[in-house]
């Protein structure tokens, strides 16, 4: 295959062509990115004296542990509290402990910040009681440990200590545990609400994210950071969507919610450390509204959204308004941001296309509402471009697809063909995630992927050319799911995994690795790809105006190599070049027990002003060589 090449760039690649979808699924958020170590930490939206409630805090010995409403509770926003029996007999040590999100990965001299708050009743205990927080291991050896009086105030009392592991563990199997001691007196108990374990965050923010995780994704250069969902934006009923303002202030005002993959959300991670993050990654936010459809299939049309409007217009002020003219902007400034954060896009709903009836409506109530209050933002639309019609006319589509490593590789021209009419498109969210086309998310055993596969990386990586060929019209495009734990997970493949002290990248990952980090800033026009239901290789080139280099991407989803032979239309091209390849067995991926498997190779190759190039069977090639 010859590839020839234009000197004449046919248009820009936008600076924000790849980013990162998120929202809290999989443990992505609570468990993954957002760096509390302790699971349950405060007993939200559980039913008290059930052993639900408690999971996963277990009592040590023979200690008495249940989750209470609080007659005193701690906040309005927690009402519930763990409760230590104190048996009137001199019990030596009574307590309990934390597992944390399928462990806690604990390393030797790092200072772990814990919290935890209780109360007692005046006077209730002995005074020479005490308490200690402590990280055991998995045999319950002391790693870390901290003790202080216990004081039968009546008060609520907040207990903080920096925990530092003597030595660190050998596994994850580690617990976080509270114990009382010399409690003596008649039988009564301790309450204790919001007890905290931090490590050391990402770039040291408070209430912050998981420094490994964090680093992760940040490699990938993101543009933009989609949030909060996806699914979990939705809620199952109207009561349990997500909520801007049940987010943001202090932890113990934050009441969480029953997320919408099957876990409580501790919102912990909120609109305000999603703005910082987007901060400290140098994102844009592409920051999602509740549109008044529920995945229970609820919808709220005409007047009745104003309030749910009204709510999404103190959300966008929270983020962008004027502290002198908005409360939420107040809000912002009282909790150390006074200037507005960046926001240019805002989503309007998720997945909207599963009611058709009132779509329009919805979507026609609520943007007329806030075009008028915010004119400078753009709305995006997440119903089909298809139809319903809306109206005003949407600027920018939110499109998804999930389909089979094939299927990418086959439809990378979809976006060839779309009319070129002022609309834009975001492809929020696609990924390869099963080798059977027409049962695509069915069981591993049916098809479905647990990890990327070389396969589906390289389908991607084929799909990804066709954005940078159409990136007049596609600005944005991110992979889903972007984390998912590899302990407890409700969709897979997910493009990075983790437990609690290790980051698996996947195949797909390094993919969207190579891409950001080889953006160029312009497209050349080459010799197309066929356009076939049968083709296998696509490739793309882009160009680095600063850098003066030209960069070829090759996606070949044959099991054969492929002899290429590149045209280059610059009189100074350099006789080497780099190639950067993400090669191996079709089905193979990099899981916990082989995080390496498959990772890119780099390597120096002749270029010239011709040169050829042998793309490996099942590849996905990065090509960069110095040219002008
Ligand atoms: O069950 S699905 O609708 O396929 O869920 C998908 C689509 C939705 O936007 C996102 O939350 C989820 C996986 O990333």
């Amino acid at each position: 295959t010859t590839v020839t090449v234009s000197a004449t760039a046919s248009h820009a690649i936008p600076s924000t062509l790849w980013g990162m979808m998120f929202e809290d699924i999989s443990h992505s958020g609570d468990g993954g990115l957002y760096a509390e170590l302790i699971q349950n930490r405060a007993f939200q939206q559980v039913a008290p004296d059930t052993a639900a409630a408690l999971d996963p805090w277990v009592p040590l010995g023979d200690s008495q542990i249940s989750v209470v409403a609080d007659s005193v509770p701690l906040s309005s926003a927690l009402p519930n509290s763990l409760a230590l029996t104190v048996p009137a007999a001199s019990a030596t040590e009574i307590g309990f402990a934390n597992p944390g999100y399928f462990g806690i990965g604990l390393v030797k001299g790092t200072a772990y910040s814990a919290s935890l708050n209780y109360r007692v009743a005046a006077g209730a205990i002995s005074k020479q009681a005490s308490l200690t927080i402590s990280l055991l291991d998995q045999n319950n050896k002391t790693l870390a440990a901290f003790t202080t009086p216990l004081r039968a105030s009546g008060k609520w009392t907040e207990v903080t200590a920096s925990l530092v592991p003597s030595h660190t563990p050998p596994s994850n199997n580690n617990s976080f545990a509270v114990t009382v001691t010399n409690a003596r007196g008649a039988e009564s108990q301790v309450n204790f609400a919001l007890l905290s374990l931090f490590p050391p965050t990402f770039k040291g923010r408070a209430n912050g994210m998981r420094p490994d995780i964090a680093e992760t994704l940040a490699a990938n250069k993101p543009a933009f950071w989609r949030f909060p969902g996806g699914n979990n934006l939705e809620g199952q009923t109207v009561a349990t969507r997500w909520q801007w303002n049940n987010t943001v202030g202090p932890l113990k005002d934050r009441p969480g919610r029953v997320g919408d993959w099957g876990y409580v959300n501790t919102d912990g991670l909120g609109l305000l450390e999603y703005l910082h993050w987007c901060e400290d990654l140098d994102m844009e936010p592409y920051m999602a509204v509740w549109d008044g459809y529920t995945l229970g299939g609820t919808n709220i049309t005409g007047a009745a959204l104003d309030p749910y409007i009204a709510q999404a217009i103190d959300q966008i002020n929270f983020v962008i308004g004027d502290p002198a003219t908005s409360a939420p902007a107040a809000l912002r400034a009282s909790l150390g941001h006074p200037e507005p954060f960046t926001l240019h896009y805002v989503e309007i709903g998720n997945e909207d296309f599963f009611d058709d009836e009132t779509v329009a409506n919805r979507w026609n109530t609520i943007v007329t509402n806030l075009s008028a209050t915010f004119p400078q933002l753009t709305f995006m639309a997440t119903s089909l471009s298809s139809g319903p019609v809306l109206t005003p006319t949407p600027k920018v589509y939110d499109v998804h697809v999930y389909s089979s490593p094939t299927f990418f590789a086959t439809n990378s021209f979809l976006y060839d063909s779309v009319e070129r009419n002022g609309t834009h498109y975001f492809e929020g969210e696609y990924a390869a995630i099963s080798t059977n086309d027409s049962n695509l998310f069915g069981t591993p055993a049916e098809g479905r992927l647990l990890f990327p596969t070389v396969a589906s990386a390289v389908g991607e990586a084929a799909f990804m050319t066709g954005f940078e060929r159409n990136a007049d019209i596609v600005f944005s495009a991110s992979y889903a799911p972007l984390l998912g734990s590899v302990n407890d997970s409700q969709w897979t493949p997910n493009l990075v995994g983790f437990d609690a002290s290790n980051v698996y990248k996947s195949t797909s990952y390094y993919v969207q690795n190579l891409f950001a980090n080889n953006k160029g800033d312009e497209y050349l026009p080459s010799t197309l790809p066929s356009n076939s239901s049968t083709a296998t290789l696509l490739w793309s080139v882009t160009r680095s105006t600063a850098n003066k280099e030209v960069i070829i991407k090759i996606s070949n989803n044959a099991a054969t190599t492929e002899e290429m032979k590149f045209v280059l239309p610059f009189k100074d091209v350099s006789s080497t070049g780099s190639a950067t390849v993400l090669t191996g067995p079709a089905t193979a991926s990099n899981t916990p027990d082989a995080p390496d498997a498959i990772v890119p190779v780099t390597s120096r190759i002749k270029t010239g002003t011709t040169f050829e190039y042998t793309a490996p069977a099942v590849s996905f090639s990065v090509l960069v060589v110095s040219a002008h």
